[in-house]
């Protein structure tokens, strides 16, 4: 049963490392900084007070520059690192309280970590591998058996099942890894650089790989990663940190189009626009006609009325099925048509507003406006090629950017 609680919720998480904790604590909270508290007391500010609440099934990512804190930070969740204050809530219970013996209990069955390598065990076979976390969970040797060849399936890779790691390709073990990980019942997975050292063709190939599963699976997974790209591209949300700090927590989209600081912008302004956003957040929402709610003259009383040259027309479920144009229209009336599906074109794009701009440009030469629905399949509203344009121009309030000459048309 869904629950309104977050999966996982941070509350003032702060990690110092080093002998004299309580006293770095204490200059911290008097606003001490990293630098300062090293200097003073030769700890190290690992986490800065960080509170976030990542809810079940999504795709967290947490991003920043090497030392940024994110390690610290995603192994705090299963206590690898102990917190040195703050509260961390796992489906409503706070782990920083449980007993040696409860915690052993959550991370074998609630909390399961893959590390960047996957940590293959070599003298055991593929499939082997892929069993060895059920074992670990204590289930009985047919129904790890059938679980994993069901993992391997889902890869791609049950034809090397009974083959050692080694006689795969680096992103075939990957791939192995990552079907353990998933094999396990684990609600969360903690996922440390889990790609970043594959190369670019197979990393992207088991983003992808990641996005897919997660979509057929529904686990919670907080994924870390230093490459702004790759979080921008498989995050639900992504937060990103700087000197323990957490900066910006947001959606792809918000974090692109809302940098709430010049550090975020600075990140981001290499990422392609394109396919970060999605079309539903540039469509211009309009009022379509009902086919069957009235006669050629109320369609184009409609359009007159909302100032539009061409209106698409929808069933009684709201699903788009033509487009009218105005001209058309008025000469359709004139000469005394009544039958709006008689005047109507059928020929028109239509894009799901989950759809990045990027898998929609090229519907834009067609020079109709794109009819944008949403999940069920309802009308939302329209796209057109200008939208499109304007939206991935890089964000720039300064118009010194822009030519003199051009200034005008911005
Ligand atoms: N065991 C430790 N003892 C002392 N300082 C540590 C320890 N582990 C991490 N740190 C420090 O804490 C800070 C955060 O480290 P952390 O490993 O969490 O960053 P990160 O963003 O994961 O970096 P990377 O991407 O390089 O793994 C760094 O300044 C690091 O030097």
């Amino acid at each position: 049963m869904p629950s309104s609680q977050p999966k996982i919720k941070l509350e003032n998480l702060i990690k110092i490392y080093g002998q004299n904790p309580q006293r770095a604590l204490k200059l911290f909270q008097e606003g001490g900084n990293r630098d300062n508290i090293l200097e003073a007391t030769g700890n190290v500010l690992g986490v800065a007070n960080v509170s976030l609440s990542i809810e079940e099934g999504e795709l967290f990512v947490v991003m920043g520059l090497s030392g940024s804190g994110k390690s610290t930070l995603v192994r705090c969740i299963n206590r690898l690192i102990e917190p040195t204050s703050g509260q961390i809530l796992i489906d409503g219970e706070d782990v920083t309280r449980v007993d040696q013996e409860r915690l052993r209990e959550i991370r074998r069955t609630k909390v399961s970590m893959v590390f960047q390598r996957f940590g293959l065990l070599p003298h055991k076979t593929v499939l082997e591998n892929v069993e060895y976390g059920l074992k670990m969970c204590g289930l009985p040797l047919a129904e790890r058996h059938e679980k994993a060849q069901h993992m391997l399936d889902v890869v791609g890779l049950h034809q090397w099942a009974n083959y050692a790691p080694s006689s795969l390709s680096g992103g075939m073990q990957q791939r192995v890894g990552l079907a353990r990980a998933l094999a396990t019942e684990a609600p969360i997975l903690l996922m440390d650089e889990a790609f970043s050292a594959l190369d670019p063709l197979i990393r992207r190939e088991m983003q992808d790989e990641l996005m897919r599963l997660q979509s057929e699976l529904k686990r919670t997974i907080v994924f870390i990663s230093h490459d702004i790209q790759e979080a921008l591209r498989i995050g639900d949300r992504v937060a990103i940190m700087k000197d323990g700090h957490l900066v910006q927590v947001g959606t792809p989209e918000e974090i692109v189009t809302n940098p709430v600081d010049g550090y975020i912008a600075a990140f981001t302004q290499d990422v392609n626009r394109a396919q970060v956003l999605k079309t539903g957040s540039i469509v211009r929402q309009t009022v379509p006609f009902i086919l069957g709610k009235g006669s050629a003259r109320a369609a184009l009383d409609q359009m007159q009325g909302n100032a539009l040259t061409r209106m698409h027309v929808v069933d009684r479920h709201g699903k788009p099925i033509g487009i009218l144009n105005q001209a058309e229209l008025q000469n359709a009336v004139t000469s005394n048509v009544q039958d709006v599906e008689s005047v109507m074109s059928t020929d028109f794009p239509v894009v799901k507003a989950s759809t990045s701009l990027e898998e929609i440009f090229h519907l834009a030469r067609f020079g109709v406006p794109m009819a944008v629905i949403n999940r069920s399949g309802k009308f939302k509203g329209v796209v057109e090629q200008s939208d499109i344009l304007a939206s991935i121009g890089r964000l720039s309030n300064d118009k010194a950017d822009v030519p003199q000459a051009l200034s005008t048309a911005v």
